[in-house]
């Protein structure tokens, strides 16, 4: 059970507030011309990439306060009742133990009386099993032809992650193997896959923890009932149907061979499940040894947050960093901003990860909090974003803690693309700090040939404030397991904000009542008339069934 400890009662809150204060007209530009030291004081570096957090607003206190504040709110023990499988999904009874699923073979851990390592490489073992069929090609459809098109069909965790995970590594994949990913209850999402797919090479994989989903389980029949006006018989299903679920009575329901499904466990949440069989499709991409090596790259990151020190400590001055603003800066959202275009997905991937698991607003006694908890996620890839809404973040009200990822080494060999996107990456967080003040753009005016007049005019304008924080990740190559470990460190940085924002993090309990008015409704617009609803929703009932 996580300790119910409300943060504001903690003393380095109050400090923290008090600091904030201070910290008012603190200039990050200032703190690089003082300190020398500061960049080497502030990054960490590792085999796979280098971390910088020194165009941060903080000091050496601001530091000091926040490890207080990891040492107050009881951080340490929180990760070691994580790892060691305690039930600290509360609401739901559960253990969390995604990060079992990322053990080697060699290690143990028993809850209930089952090692639950085993049971984790008893399933990863069929599952490389498998990949290993369809990709020699020895797994054949109903016609005998090798599987070429692989339709994932899942939403929320069961195909955030895997559509994320598969695009980071598509450079891994093999090229032979088509992926489509179905998410959406709109016909339209596996209306667009179905036309490009031929039915004797395909193979549909339906994930679902619960297989209840509506919108899984819609696309599911749809797509059976797709496969089913080409193959000759129902036995065809067993060659072209796997599933991926906890639930496996409703998957023999549905139809599909109970051997031919790929399990995984309660205690893995949804938006946590990629580890798990939900990674098949990435498996079958790329093979089961680079999937054995983002599993290795995320093992690496727990054992790395559950070990080091704060100051080493990457999650740790990740989450930390992210309460500060937060709640002592007024910071409402967060952007994740990564310069490679394969992690094109991994925003809205971590708006799962992080806005279902900390978006919450009753702390671990039930009470309604007073603070605010887990911030707005949002983010393109750069420098897309640079075209689009990067001038709020550099002259906007708005303060907005950025993220900024890239890799040294492409996995392609355009160089040229490679140097232009750096230079981008690297630009942009100098920008940001550094700003344009007002004499240098009178300079620039001049320099220009502007007029006195005209420059009066537009300086207001063109002067950047700077002085907006960032954080750099710089891989030396997003190969599977430094994306592992990517994927892995923002897992546990939301974790730990979690713990110290005293909510639990591993429910969504938010997402249920939408859902419980859909299944309201439908039969409503299945039988032409409108239930008892407020007048707008009525209205706009009654128009649907006016222009059906
Ligand atoms: O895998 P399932 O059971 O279909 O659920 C899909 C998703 O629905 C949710 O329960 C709510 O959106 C997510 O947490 C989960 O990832």
């Amino acid at each position: 059970m996580l300790k119910r400890i409300n943060p504001t009662e903690l003393q380095s809150w109050r400090e923290l507030k008090e600091h904030a204060e201070n910290m008012r007209s603190f200039s990050i530009q200032r703190a690089f011309e003082s300190d020398k030291g500061r960049f080497e004081n502030l990054s960490i570096q590792n085999d796979l990439f280098l971390f910088d957090y020194s165009k941060h607003l903080i000091t050496d206190e601001t530091l000091g306060l926040l490890e207080k504040l990891v040492e107050e709110a009881e951080v340490k023990s929180a990760i070691q009742s994580q790892l060691q499988g305690e039930f600290i999904n509360e609401t739901e009874n559960r253990a969390v133990l995604h990060t079992a699923l990322r053990k080697p073979k060699s290690d143990s851990l028993t809850i209930d009386g089952e090692d639950v390592v085993r049971l984790v490489h008893t399933e990863l073992d069929k599952m490389y099993a498998f990949t290993k069929k369809v990709r020699n090609g020895e797994w054949k459809g109903y016609s005998g032809k090798a599987i070429r098109h692989i339709v994932n069909i899942g939403i929320g965790g069961s195909d955030l992650g895997p559509r994320m995970v598969y695009e980071a590594l598509y450079p891994f994949s093999r090229p032979d193997l088509q992926f489509h990913f179905v998410s959406n209850v709109d016909g339209a999402d596996i209306a667009k896959v179905l036309r490009h797919i031929d039915p004797e090479r395909t193979l549909f994989i339906i994930e679902s923890k619960t297989f209840t989903t509506q919108e899984t389980m819609t696309n599911a029949h749809t797509a059976r009932r797709w496969f089913l006006e080409y193959a000759p018989n129902e036995a065809a299903i067993a060659k072209h149907f796997v599933a991926v679920s906890t639930n496996h009575q409703k998957v023999a329901e549905f139809g599909i061979d109970t051997a031919n499904v790929f399990g995984f466990w309660d205690w893995v949440g949804g938006r946590y499940s990629v580890w798990s069989t939900i990674g098949l499709p990435v498996c079958l991409a790329v093979g089961s040894e680079n999937f054995a090596q983002f599993l290795a790259g995320a093992n690496e990151t727990d054992l790395h947050t559950a070990e080091k020190p704060f100051r080493e400590n990457v999650p740790m001055i990740m989450a930390t960093l992210g309460i500060w603003y937060r709640n002592f800066m007024n910071a409402e959202s967060t952007a994740v901003l990564p310069y490679d275009q394969h992690l094109n997905r991994f925003a809205a991937y971590l708006q799962q990860g992080d806005m279902e698991s900390n978006g919450k607003s009753v702390d671990r006694a039930g009470k309604k909090v007073d603070y605010q908890t887990g911030p707005i996620v949002w983010g393109e890839p750069g420098t897309n974003g640079q075209h689009a809404f990067y001038q709020l973040i550099h002259q906007g009200t708005s303060l907005i803690p950025c993220d900024f990822i890239a890799s040294v080494k492409a996995q392609h060999n355009l160089d040229d693309h490679q140097r232009k996107l750096l230079a981008n990456y690297f630009a942009q967080t100098e920008a940001l700090m550094k700003g344009k003040s007002e004499e240098t753009v009178r300079a620039e005016l001049k320099a220009a040939g502007k007029s006195d007049d005209e420059i009066e005019k537009l300086v207001p304008f063109k002067i950047f404030d700077g002085n907006k924080p960032t954080t750099s990740f710089l891989f030396s190559e997003m190969t599977p397991k430094a994306l592992g470990s990517l994927i892995a460190l923002y897992e546990q940085k939301i974790f730990i904000q979690g713990v110290i924002w005293n909510v639990f993090s591993f429910d969504q309990w938010g997402v249920e009542l939408g859902k419980q008015l859909a299944n309201v409704i439908l039969p409503e617009l299945e039988n032409g008339k409108a239930g008892d609803h407020d007048e707008s929703t009525t209205g706009l009932i009654n128009y649907y069934l006016s222009k059906r």
